[in-house]
């Protein structure tokens, strides 16, 4: 079967001033896979995500996300993003914010509390719909941003570190949402420093410095270097520590 690729980054960089934030990035990302971005923090993970999210374009070079040239509005639509930060309106229940982010996207009426009542059941949320963002805690709010990138329902899901902060037992329970989506089809691509997320990816590309040092899965990384974890590949792969 012929593999569809549903991201490929050709030749980006990305430059702030003289400061080269993106090297020369090549990699290909297939349809419904889990890929996996790790690196140090500033190894320019957040810069290439936001990219391919279409909020921010290269210096030079091209992204194509589901076969058009990014940023295109179309594409947005289709695309699911987590910031790293939350993007919710405090002084609003998570049901008004629910609500706000469905009208942008045109999810309307009965639609509209299905998708309401289905994103909240797969993040956990269902008791506190009508609670002020205020009142929720750090993890709450990382999951209620997890239901906003997902109530309409993108073919691609793009988080940039999903669990920070959030214990144990709801990364896994995330990571669970995660798998059940992406069994449905949606390809996921995941920023982390977690080492035994990394480990949940289906490939990993590994980014130091602006580049992507290794692409691979976790056991070809581990195999290819001889080493036992992902994060002892990492330093064979010339990376410095995550
Ligand atoms: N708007 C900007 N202007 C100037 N420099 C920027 C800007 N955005 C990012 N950078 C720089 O680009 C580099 C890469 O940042 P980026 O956030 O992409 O890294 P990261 O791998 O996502 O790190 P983290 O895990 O900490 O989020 C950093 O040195 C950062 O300071």
């Amino acid at each position: 079967m012929m593999e569809k690729i549903c991201v490929s980054v050709q030749h980006v960089t990305k430059q702030f001033g003289k400061h080269i934030v993106l090297r020369n990035l090549d990699l290909n990302i297939k349809e419904g896979e889990v890929f996996g971005l790790l690196g140090p923090s500033g190894a320019g993970k957040t810069t290439l995500v936001k990219e391919l999210s279409g909020l921010d374009i290269p210096t030079s070079g091209t992204n194509i996300v589901l076969n058009q040239r990014m940023p295109d509005l179309k594409i947005i639509n289709r695309i699911g993003y987590m910031a790293q930060s939350d993007a919710l309106y405090e002084d609003l229940s998570a049901k008004e914010n629910l609500q706000f982010f469905s009208n942008l996207y045109g999810i309307k009426g009965k639609r509209q509390q299905e998708r309401i009542q289905e994103v909240m059941q797969l993040v956990d949320l269902t008791d506190h719909l009508y609670k002020l963002v205020s009142d929720y805690s750090g993890g709450m709010m990382r999951r209620l941003s997890l239901a906003i990138a997902l109530l309409h329902e993108p073919e691609l899901l793009i988080l940039d570190e999903p669990t920070v902060g959030i214990d144990p037992v709801l990364r896994k329970r995330i990571w669970d949402a995660f798998f059940h989506l992406n069994k449905k089809g949606t390809t996921i691509i995941v920023t982390t420093h977690v080492m035994d997320e990394a480990e949940k990816c289906d490939r990993l590309g590994l980014m130091r410095d602006g580049s992507i040092i290794a692409v691979g899965t976790p056991q070809e990384l581990k195999q290819r270097t001889r080493t036992a974890s992902i994060e002892e590949a990492f330093l064979a792969y010339g990376g410095e520590g995550i």
